[in-house]
């Protein structure tokens, strides 16, 4: 049976991206069937991991699916705002966000929107490489028939204002 293509997002702030580029070199398997949905300067080192990773392996006899990548803006320049607006319109399946716990970031409000995002719409969320890697090892990760449960805020939309 055709198994579903789930859309995930990766980010990395820049002093995360090397453990993130391992990540994917690690799990590119089951990362290069799914469509993923990078910031812009993310997005440049999934695709070249992703592609060297076939390079080194191109002797396996297996289908490699073709890449499907996009590149938002460059988080600082958006790319953070642009995903989270994805997630709201639901089109986010899953979100790895290697965020830098040591560094100050010029967009820290966006960062922080993301993330409450991603929280408010019960998207499944990693944000390092452990947590990554339960993620992607759950029996869930692979279930077609599991749905994330989003909270029914009907009450607060329909709130009478005095
Ligand atoms: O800043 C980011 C996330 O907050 C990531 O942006 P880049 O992928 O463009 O570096």
């Amino acid at each position: 049976m055709e198994r579903k293509t789930k859309v995930l997002a990766l980010v990395a702030h820049d002093n995360m991206k090397r453990d993130l580029a391992e990540w994917v070199d690690w799990n590119s398997r089951k990362l290069s069937r799914h469509h993923l949905v990078c910031t812009g300067t993310t997005g440049k080192m999934v695709e070249k991991t992703l592609r060297d990773h076939r390079e080194e392996h191109e002797d396996e006899a297996e289908e490699k699916p073709e890449l499907k990548i996009t590149l938002l803006k460059s988080g600082p320049l958006g790319g953070d705002q642009q995903l989270g607006s994805l997630i709201a319109d639901g089109k986010i399946n899953a979100l790895i966000f290697f965020w830098d716990p040591m560094s100050a970031q010029p967009h820290d409000v966006d960062v922080k929107a993301l993330l409450r995002l991603a929280t408010l719409y019960n998207v499944p969320t990693a944000i390092n490489r452990s947590s990554a890697d339960f993620l992607i090892s759950s029996p869930l990760y692979e279930d077609d028939g599991y749905e994330p449960v989003v909270k029914d805020y009907k009450a607060y939309v329909e709130r009478v204002l005095k």
